[in-house]
């Protein structure tokens, strides 16, 4: 009998492709073939990632790696659309990719070598997707990249809208914070997941675009999420349907360095340099932060505390004379080393990092955490003030800025509150232990371990 062969489609942004990359590696582990739908632009750093976690398993070995297969598709924007403007690419992966899924599965259900497609895996974003499976008589199972919190508020809308929080197109009434339960975090309704950006048409749709998910959702029942209740009891058990299998992330001594482009490598050699806890790691995960004042008040916090960091920057950004000009001497010198992209699991991992100032993606917490690494937050849009709740307030291993009136965060904020950081024993204390709680998690016996066992049994059935 052949193997299962599952189609995986993740939204194309690194958040939602990163973790489903880790998933698929413990697929092809436990005997699966895997056909991956990536956008054109992932295709290698999705085809390196993978061959990274495959082979970085020490019980693996090379031949693994051709049970994955990359499918790569257009993603529907135009050339000046940004790549990472999440409003736009729900719209245009819904709207373009159906036909080409569909046509993809035709292709390897027609093909002898690979053996027909036997389940999927769409993100929750991309749940358009099931309803190709159901259609073409595959089974279908949804997966959810963030936190479940997260979806809590996507599932609440008609509470939401009972309860005169949001109106019918999930405007909210008058801002205000709410609380989806009496023991789940606080949340505010400027924050809303669908508030992407401040073009009401776009909040319109995208509200709409989330409302209608629950068509998805009917098609299976298997709804996993990269949580887990060490991180998230109280949005768990408002949720007892999601199936908790995180944290998808695999510990640095298993990963190798050999798939790494030189640009990653460069980022692990500099920092194989640094003294013990000393460096600052600075990424914003898929944002495009590039408000030149924002930049030059960052870039000035980072030097007034005069420890080394390591700064994710987009490289549109490296290579403009304007921005540049803030370091007279060059982007790179022994303190500081800026880059396009960095192997961040890898990074958090290394004994020389002190602290990571992050934008609250969901992958970076928990990466973060989970590497016992104190955050430093800065969250920019909806669910990422939730994941700051988190980190500040409810786990209590990490801070977050105040920004000034203008909405600016000062260099001097940014020294003050990135050395309080570091001093602070008792939070990297807690960090490491809510880390190693949380691992525990995928490992063993532990819950997501054993949810993914079921759903892998559930695959092969
Ligand atoms: O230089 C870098 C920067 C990021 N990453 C990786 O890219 C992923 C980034 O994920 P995340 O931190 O979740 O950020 P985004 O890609 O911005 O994620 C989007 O998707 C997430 C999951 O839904 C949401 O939580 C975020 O708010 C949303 O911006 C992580 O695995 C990182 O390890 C790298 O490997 N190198």
């Amino acid at each position: 009998m052949s193997s299962p062969h599952i189609i995986v489609v993740p939204l194309p942004i690194a958040g939602h492709v990163n973790p489903l990359v880790q998933f698929s590696a413990k697929l092809v582990k436990n005997g699966m073939r895997v056909s991956f739908i990536v956008a054109d632009y992932y295709y290698n750093r999705v085809m390196s990632a993978i061959a990274a976690e495959i082979q970085g398993e020490e019980d693996c070995h090379v031949g693994l790696q051709s049970q994955v297969k990359l499918h790569s598709i257009p993603d529907g924007l135009g050339p000046e659309d940004d790549k990472n403007d999440m409003p736009k690419l729900f719209l245009s992966t819904s709207a373009s990719w159906p036909a080409m899924l569909e046509k993809i599965i035709q292709e390897i259900n027609g093909s002898d070598r690979e053996g027909k497609v036997t389940a999927m895996i769409a993100d929750l974003h991309m749940g358009w997707a099931l309803e190709v499976a159901d259609k073409m008589g595959i089974k279908g199972s949804i997966f959810w990249p963030s936190s479940a919190a997260f979806l809590a508020v996507e599932f609440s809308i008609p509470n939401l809208i009972d309860q005169k929080v949001i109106d019918n197109d999930g405007v909210p009434i008058g801002r205000q914070t709410f609380q989806l339960s009496p023991s789940m975090i606080r949340m505010d309704t400027e924050h809303l997941p669908w508030n992407l950006n401040n073009d009401l048409v776009t909040r319109k749709k995208v509200f709409d675009f989330f409302f209608n998910i629950g068509r998805a959702l009917k098609l299976t029942n298997w709804w996993l999420c990269n949580t887990s209740s060490e991180l998230e009891p109280a949005a768990l058990t408002l949720l007892p349907n999601l199936v908790p299998i995180g944290p998808l992330m695999t510990p640095y001594k298993k990963a190798s360095r050999q798939h790494l482009s030189e640009e990653g490598l460069s980022c692990l050699n500099w920092l194989d340099q640094q003294p013990a806890r000393s460096v600052i790691y600075v990424a914003f995960g898929s944002l495009t932060f590039v408000e030149y004042k924002q930049f030059q008040e960052l870039a000035l916090g980072l030097e007034l505390t005069r420890k080394p960091y390591l700064w994710v920057v987009p490289s549109s950004v490296i290579t403009s004379t304007k921005f540049s000009n803030i370091y007279p001497d060059g982007f790179n010198n022994s303190l500081r080393k800026i880059v396009g992209w960095a192997p961040q699991q890898m990074v958090l991992s290394h004994p020389t990092i002190a602290c990571f100032v992050t934008h609250c993606g969901w992958n970076s917490i928990v990466e973060g955490l989970c590497n016992g690494v104190p955050l430093l937050c800065w969250p920019f849009v909806a669910e990422q003030f939730y994941a700051k709740t988190y980190v500040s307030d409810v786990w209590k291993i990490g801070l977050a800025f105040e920004s000034c009136e203008n909405g600016i965060v000062s260099g001097g904020e940014i020294k003050n509150k990135l050395e309080q950081l570091v001093s602070n024993e008792d939070m990297r204390e807690r960090c490491s232990k809510l880390g190693e709680m949380t691992m525990k998690s995928i490992q063993g016996d532990g819950q997501s371990s054993n949810n993914i066992s079921k759903f892998i049994q559930w695959l092969k059935e």
